[in-house]
């Protein structure tokens, strides 16, 4: 049966260059909705000028953004309306306090629920910080002031760009944890980059990894995960009768002078690949486990300048 899911964004051959160099090249993103959309890439890869090309805020070269299933250049005000964004830091008067700056953009907004102010300090959890003054707010408190903002107007589809820069790692858990809210509680769509991947890991469902302005993987984390499994890695006395021996069994696998690399392994494979070797009288000096590391096939993908 095939499901068709619907996406909250989709970009087709999306591009935009600088100087004749494509800083974003023919970039095909597709956001499912309900989904937490974690679009990774090291520094200076495309992901900023992805994500205003997203929301009309820059002039693309070539390509199409569909939000919400509608193209975004025929229905700009009317996606506009369902999306929220934090885009770099969040813009906010530091001399009012977290409430008013909220109330100010309540009426220039013009949202007539005046009750969505506390609504929304308290998904935010600054409830507590209403009436101090947003100088004085913690670099994460302002940060969730901004998300605040972008979620006042009730929007289907929130992107966040780098919302954890430069937080300490209480303000990232905060910030973690009110993103994995969103599509659960408040049927919030949300798309959010990171330069780290351990960011990526912990909150979103789905990956799409730009390097350079290319898209280089787009799919689920589950997926991202399924590639990431360790490898079982055999060092025996002979290499060459071993991987004959393996060659009639069903495993995966493949040598090199020293080492059989079992590809994939089921949790039972290793005693069976043992008895086998060790039935044919072949020696097992060393087997461990490598690999498995989510980490490296991301630096595998961009390079290990990423880190
Ligand atoms: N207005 C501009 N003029 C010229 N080059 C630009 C402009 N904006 C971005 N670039 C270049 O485009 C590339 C992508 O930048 P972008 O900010 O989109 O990357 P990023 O993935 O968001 O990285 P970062 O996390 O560092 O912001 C970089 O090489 C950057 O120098």
């Amino acid at each position: 049966m095939v499901i068709l899911e619907k996406l909250i964004l989709e970009t087709k051959n999306l591009t935009k260059k600088y100087k004749e160099e494509a800083v974003v090249n023919a970039v095909n993103l597709k956001v499912k909705e309900g989904s937490i959309y974690g679009f990774l890439g090291p520094n200076g890869a495309g992901k900023t000028t992805a994500i205003r090309l997203i929301l009309g805020l820059t002039r693309s070269d070539q390509g199409e953004v569909y939000i919400f299933e509608k193209d975004f250049h025929k229905h700009r005000s009317e996606i506009l309306s369902k999306i929220g964004s934090l885009i770099e830091s969040p813009s906010y008067y530091p001399h009012l306090t977290g409430g008013e700056n909220l109330e100010v953009f309540r009426r220039i907004w013009g949202i007539a629920d005046k009750k969505r102010v506390d609504e929304v300090l308290e998904i935010v959890k600054l409830t507590q910080a209403k009436n101090k003054k947003a100088k004085n707010y913690s670099l994460g408190m302002k940060q969730r002031l901004g998300i605040a903002l972008a979620l006042l107007h009730q929007p289907q589809f929130l992107i966040l760009d780098e919302p954890t820069n430069g937080l300490d790692p209480s303000g990232i858990h905060e910030i973690r944890e009110l993103v994995k809210e969103m599509p659960k509680q408040f049927g919030i769509t949300v798309m959010l980059s990171s330069h780290l991947l351990s960011e990526i890991e912990q909150v979103a469902t789905d990956v799409g990894i730009i390097r350079e302005g290319n898209l280089i993987y787009q799919d689920s984390l589950k997926e991202l995960q399924k590639q990431a499994k360790p490898q079982i890695v055999l060092s025996v006395d002979q290499t060459e009768r071993a991987k004959n021996v393996l060659a009639d069994t069903p495993f995966e696998y493949f040598a090199d002078e020293n080492e059989i690399f079992i590809l994939n392994p089921e949790s039972h494979a290793v005693g069976l690949i043992t008895k086998t070797l060790v039935e044919k009288e072949i020696t097992i000096h060393r087997i461990e486990e490598r690999g498995g590391s989510l980490e490296q096939i991301f630096l595998d993908m961009v390079g290990s300048d990423a880190s």
